[in-house]
């Protein structure tokens, strides 16, 4: 860490001390708001920035508190009368637009804004969907992927139109006002608010939202077989206190809230305060992760900006005719393959049954809802549907498995190369995707071969691009595994009927 970066987090850390955050029920030792359960590190491979362990923690223990008063929300923002008179004559912006250019607001004022030691602890920039461009996004390669990054880019501008007639009012500086700025404003709203029960933009927690991700333990997870049957599907969005917006609605209704606090954090009423629990034994030093809720990889994109190499939630949509929709009453986006590669239960149900001739369909109902396999002769004809799909959409792709792992050590070694300045010097050897990924992003001059822009502006753009060619590959493994899987099933069904077949004849 740089040493003017080093004393912004410790006046930072200050502030938030005097502002009542602590990591501890007993008097402060120092300055600072942490230091007796928690303290900032740094984890590479892990979210960067985050909160390590300070000491041993145990499982449930209270490690962090914030005062609802040291929360940033739409309600202390407006308590600025001209934001808050100027706010009030657009009232069809949506709470987040508002939330946004509350934020933005605050910015303006740089270092008068009473909030400017958190603001200045925020990250500069975000891999957040809405923040790519045309060439990261087509490198996802999966249309409905590219479909949600366009959707994220597009959304964002049509809010920032929208809300541009305030931020004029508000007489924002030029920097201010760009869709650059919206975007990164927006951004922030949607990796680092944290759910609060009296405003649905949510809150910025300071010190609170230096949490890094862990995604949900075993015990929430591969609920979706339980979609119908169990309410702990239920749980999932209720234990994201994050913010961020998850794609799938469940039931919310039924949530044991309590619980979930006992595990995770939340607001706390009776305390005025949001309140982070340890969710495990850690060991000192150890990074202090939150569940900020269940999501996909692309949700994690879409959201963070950031996946997971290994996300028991993560899972993949292969296209399947209209008619396979129209056979079954299961949502859409039920029908699906987990990460292991095994198809979901709504997914294996439906084509048991749109595999089986429409004569016979009627009957075989009530099997279809239990979860059943309906007869051998179906179960093999469901798996080599299944084979053969996946195999058709990964022969489909520009590159293969292989490629793509390779595309990421090469991209791995292009930031080796920029970072000790020599990038320069192997541009020629580039190819491919590579090769266009610079030509792309005009970091090459066509004639001259020569780096046009600074490496800490092309890092950024490789860090998405990365994150692209991961997810793809993610993506492309899943259905890799489902082959495997419904291989390993048909093999199996053929073997238990030689089996049967031998008994009956012995
Ligand atoms: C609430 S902030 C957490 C603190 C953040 N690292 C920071 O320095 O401010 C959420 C952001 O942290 C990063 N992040 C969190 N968990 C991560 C993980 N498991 N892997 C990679 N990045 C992660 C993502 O950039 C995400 O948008």
């Amino acid at each position: 860490m740089e040493e003017e970066e080093r004393e912004n987090l410790e006046s930072f850390l200050k502030w938030a001390s005097e502002l009542g955050i602590s990591d501890s029920n007993q008097p402060p030792e120092s300055s600072s708001c942490l230091g007796q359960s928690l303290c900032v590190s740094f984890f590479p491979d892990a979210g960067g920035r985050g909160l390590a362990a300070a000491r041993d923690l145990r499982k449930g223990e209270l490690i962090l508190r914030v005062p609802k008063s040291a929360l940033m929300t739409r309600e202390s923002l407006m308590r600025d009368e001209k934001l808050s008179v100027a706010v009030s004559k657009y009232p069809s912006l949506a709470s987040t637009q508002i939330f946004t250019v509350c934020l933005l607001y605050e910015m303006n004022k740089r270092k008068s804004s009473w909030w400017y030691p958190y603001l200045m602890e925020l990250p500069r920039s975000y891999d957040t969907l809405a923040c790519w461009g045309h060439f990261e996004t087509k490198a996802l390669q999966v249309d409905d992927a590219i479909w949600a990054a366009e959707k994220a880019t597009s959304k964002a501008e049509f809010s920032w139109i929208e809300a541009i007639s305030l931020m004029k009012e508000l007489n924002l500086k030029s920097r201010t006002l760009t869709f650059r700025a919206w975007v990164w404003a927006s951004a922030t709203i949607s990796s680092r608010t944290l759910h609060i029960p009296w405003d649905d933009a949510g809150c910025l927690c300071p010190v609170g939202d230096l949490f890094n991700y862990a995604a949900p333990g075993e015990d929430a997870l591969d609920s979706e077989d339980s979609f119908v049957t169990d309410d702990r599907s239920s749980w999932r969005n209720a234990s994201s206190i994050w913010n961020g917006e998850t794609t799938e609605q469940y039931d919310v209704e039924q949530l044991d809230v309590n619980l979930l606090r006992l595990t995770d954090g939340g607001y706390e009423k009776d305390v005025s305060a949001y309140c982070f629990y340890s969710r495990k034994n850690y060991q000192k030093g150890e990074q202090v992760l939150l569940s900020y809720g269940t999501y996909t990889n692309l949700e994690l994109l879409e959201h963070y900006g950031f996946l997971l190499d290994e996300n028991p939630n993560d899972k993949a949509f292969i296209p399947l005719e209209p008619e396979v929709y129209s056979s079954c009453s299961w949502p859409k986006d039920s029908l699906y393959i987990h990460q292991n590669g095994k198809p979901s239960f709504a997914l294996l149900s439906t084509l048991r049954l749109w595999l089986t001739p429409q004569n016979q369909r009627r009957s075989v109902g009530h099997l279809i809802y239990s979860g059943s396999q309906l007869s051998s002769e179906n179960e093999k004809i469901v798996m080599g549907w299944m084979v053969k799909s996946c195999k058709a959409v990964l022969m489909n792709f520009a590159t293969s498995i292989e490629d793509d792992k390779l595309l990421i050590h090469k991209i791995d070694g292009m930031e080796d190369f920029g970072r000790s300045g020599k990038l320069e010097n192997v541009l020629s050897t580039f190819e491919g995707e590579a090769r266009a990924f610079l030509e792309n992003r005009c970091l090459i001059n066509e004639e001259s071969g020569v780096k046009l822009l600074e490496f800490r502006v092309i890092r950024r753009y490789m860090e998405k691009w990365k994150l692209a060619v991961q997810w793809r590959l993610r993506y492309k493994r899943i259905l890799a595994d489902c082959i495997t899987h419904c291989t390993d099933v048909i093999n199996k069904i053929v073997s238990d009927n030689r089996s049967a077949m031998r008994a009956k004849h012995s």
